[in-house]
């Protein structure tokens, strides 16, 4: 049983196999269909190839029917090279036989008058599988394990650091965000689903975050869920932990016999998912060995692996493969479902080809309004105010489609009377600083405790050293031993923070080796950030001290220190670092513009210069295209509109636009286009050259006139294209 999640591939057949598995891991490899029966040498996966030869076409068709099969897979049973073989595996996925239960198949053969069948099914399995009752015990210790541990992690949601007394469940708390398949993936869904749950854009939109484990809407086993910091990943990762642990019946997840789930952050060295599972997703007590996990997942037939924040996997660029990532390539469990989630643009090298990419969209008015009324519980009023306080004031607005901000700013609305006047992130995070210390303050004085900390006292420097080292070093660190931590950031700083709950201690089990050479399992505390955005902030800071010092060596040593922060991954480094502190703006931006001009734009947006003193930024700019498209934020789109208008009302020539789907329709009386995001892109009379992409050429025609109209008024245009 070594070994039997490791899928070695057509050309390297396990050597233990019979002929039949051989041949049908040939069949595998050449056929390249979903077909999926496990490659295993144990005697379950005997009797699966034995079932499958049993099945005739007539049959499959048949039972395919009887289980409701939507139509495009029976198409693609009919199609089948080896028809009983992806039927078998179908019914795997579907969990109507498994390796201790194959009654929902006998009952349909019987209904289907298939006695011979049922009989010859029924003999199969019973031969093949009588020893299987020491792995169900074993099962059952696992799946306990498993659900004790998500439990603690599902019921202490925190939606602002500084509610320790209140912990929510996620159910409490959760909504559903927008969620979209990415262009291309939607090959891999039903034909009818992707043309019903297309919207304007052309972009497949998912009802819920159900449908990311649901076999009947996303067909492939491999899926990648992008979103940008603070887009509710991890949070949908434990919404669904909380699903399988509740066996909520409207959830896909309820029929999996295991759901695993491990946050990349915590798996530093760990190469085996098995001892990943035992050391972080387990009981300390548990009686599990590794092996014995190894055993039962080989197993099992419906399993679901969800690694949550690839970006913040210290391992990523490790030649030494790990399990984690031959999983990412679909070589390890290739059979199962497994849902990587992590940041935008920061993806696993060599990915399995069929991998399928969802991206989160942060929340809609209507998710808002739903958090409003389920999690802050606000008074009519108090919802009123709160919605109010948004539509005055659209940066926060925009803000507001990142969950983590609505929902920090949802809850300190609640809580604080302070007025809001916010133009960036860098000005809601100052603002919500000082709201956790405000908070802290009403509660040293309702405890009466004087020694308690009233405002931000201690010294940052270590600690924001500290952070940045984590976020640009070769293994990106975001959790530290607490010794370490408090080492370096200093005892005041780190028990202020703690206090505020902006760093969270907790215990993490880890391998160690005695002087003797014994290894044994302990319990290390630890210090992490409460969010990664947190880690950002303070590493900002620490970029803000090295651009004064650098100042004096013209820039050279800051390149290639700028050179070491990813902006696809840490993106709030840059911009924070541009809000915080004037000095850096320009050099981050040189160094920027090359090559991610959109996180470029944002560090203008938090920078808020006056037009003077960013001209010349502005000029190079809009000396290349600037695109607008359906995927950027809201608040990217309106920092380059705002780019857009500046430039165009200093007389600032616009070389080109191009908007990228996301044309909804002109507004003449306005002068200007509507976005499908609700923002307006106006005259523009420097503009000469505005290029349209359309989803629908339909959209094109029916707009015509309108886009010709809108393209006269801006006076200095030479090309429509
Ligand atoms: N769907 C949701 N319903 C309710 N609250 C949410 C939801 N999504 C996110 N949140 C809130 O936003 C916060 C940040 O979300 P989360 O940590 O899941 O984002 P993330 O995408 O994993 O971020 P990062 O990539 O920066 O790690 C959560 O602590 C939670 O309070």
């Amino acid at each position: 049983m070594e070994n039997l999640q490791k899928n070695p591939g057509p050309s390297s057949a396990t050597k233990k196999v019979d002929n039949s598995t051989a041949k049908m891991n040939t069949i595998h490899g050449q056929s390249g269909s979903s077909c999926a029966i496990k490659q295993v040498d144990n005697s379950y996966g005997k009797f699966l190839v034995k079932l499958a030869e049993l099945l005739t076409l007539r049959i499959v068709l048949d039972l395919a029917t009887y289980f409701q099969f939507p139509e495009a897979r029976c198409d693609e049973l009919q199609r089948a090279d080896y028809p009983g073989q992806l039927l078998v595996s179908n019914m795997q996925e579907r969990g109507l036989i498994s390796f201790n239960d194959i009654t929902p198949l006998l009952e349909a053969l019987k209904d289907l008058c298939l006695l011979g069948v049922m009989n010859d099914a029924l003999s199969l399995f019973t031969e093949h599988t009588s020893n299987n009752s020491i792995i169900l015990g074993k099962l059952k210790i696992l799946q306990n394990g498993l659900k004790a541990v998500y439990k603690i992690f599902y019921k202490s949601i925190r939606p602002i650091p500084y509610i320790r007394d209140k912990l929510y469940c996620v159910d409490e708390v959760f909504v559903d965000s927008g969620i979209q398949l990415r262009k291309g993936s939607d090959k891999s869904i039903p034909s009818q689903f992707a043309e019903s749950s297309a919207n304007k854009t052309g972009n497949i939109e998912l009802k819920s975050y159900r449908d990311i484990f649901d076999s009947n809407v996303l067909l492939s086993k491999r899926i990648i869920v992008e979103g940008e910091p603070g887009y509710g990943k991890s949070t949908l990762t434990l919404q669904a932990a909380y699903d399988w642990c509740t066996a909520k019946s409207s959830s896909p997840l309820a029929g999996f016999e295991v759901f695993i789930l491990l946050q990349f952050r915590l798996l530093r060295d760990i190469k085996s998912i098995y001892k990943a599972i035992k050391l972080l997703a387990l009981p300390r007590d548990c009686i599990l060995t590794e092996n014995d996990i190894k055993q039962i997942l080989a197993s099992c037939t419906r399993v679901v692996i969800v690694l949550d924040g690839f970006d913040e996997y210290p391992d990523m660029t490790n030649d030494l493969d790990s399990d984690m990532m031959e999983i990412t390539k679909g070589k390890m469990f290739a059979n199962q479902k497994t849902i990587i989630f992590t940041r935008t643009g920061c993806l696993p090298r060599n990915i399995d080809p069929d991998t399928m990419y969802v991206r989160m969209t942060g929340f809609d008015d209507a998710a808002r309004d739903q958090y409003i009324q389920v999690a802050v519980r606000a008074t009519s009023d108090l919802a009123d105010e709160i919605k109010r306080d948004l539509d005055e004031n659209p940066v926060m607005s925009d803000l507001c489609q990142v969950p983590l901000f609505f929902v920090m700013f949802a809850h300190l609305s609640s809580d604080s009377k302070d007025v809001l006047k916010c133009d960036s992130v860098t000005q809601f995070f100052t603002y919500m600083l000082r709201c956790f210390y405000d908070h802290m303050r009403k509660k040293t004085d309702e405890d009466r405790q004087h020694d308690t900390l009233t405002r931000e006292t201690a010294d940052k420097s270590g600690l924001c050293k500290l952070a940045f080292k984590a976020l640009t070093g070769e293994k990106q660190t975001l959790v530290w031993e607490k010794e370490e931590l408090v080492g370096k950031a200093g005892k005041e700083c780190s028990e202020e923070l703690v206090k505020i709950g902006i760093l969270v201690e907790e215990e993490l089990l880890s391998d160690e080796t005695d002087s003797f050479g014994f290894k044994y399992v302990t319990y290390k505390p630890v210090i992490r950030f409460y969010h990664k955005t947190f880690t950002e902030w303070y590493a900002a800071q620490h970029l803000g001290e090295l651009a004064k010092n650098f100042l004096f060596f013209r820039n050279l040593r800051l390149g290639r220190i700028l050179q070491r922060i990813d902006p696809q991954d840490v993106q709030f480094v840059f911009r924070f670092a541009c809000g915080l502190n004037p000095v850096t703006f320009k050099s981050i931006f040189k160094y920027l513009e090359g090559f991610n001009a959109n996180v470029a734009t944002l560090c203008i947006f938090e920078a808020a210069r006056n037009v003077y003193e960013i001209k010349g930024i502005v000029q190079r700019l809009c000396s290349k295209q600037i695109e607008l498209e359906d995927e950027d934020s809201r608040l990217l789109q309106r920092s380059k509109i705002q780019l857009l208008t500046t430039a165009s009302g200093n007389q600032i020539p616009i070389s080109s636009v191009k908007l990228l789907r996301c044309f909804q329709y002109v507004d003449l009386e306005e002068e200007c286009v509507c976005l499908s995001s609700g923002l307006q892109l106006p005259r523009l009379d420097t503009l000469q050259e505005l290029v349209l992409e359309f989803w629908h050429p339909k959209d094109l025609r029916d707009q015509a006139r309108d886009i010709l109209d809108y393209s006269a008024r801006c006076v200095g245009l030479k090309s429509l294209k």
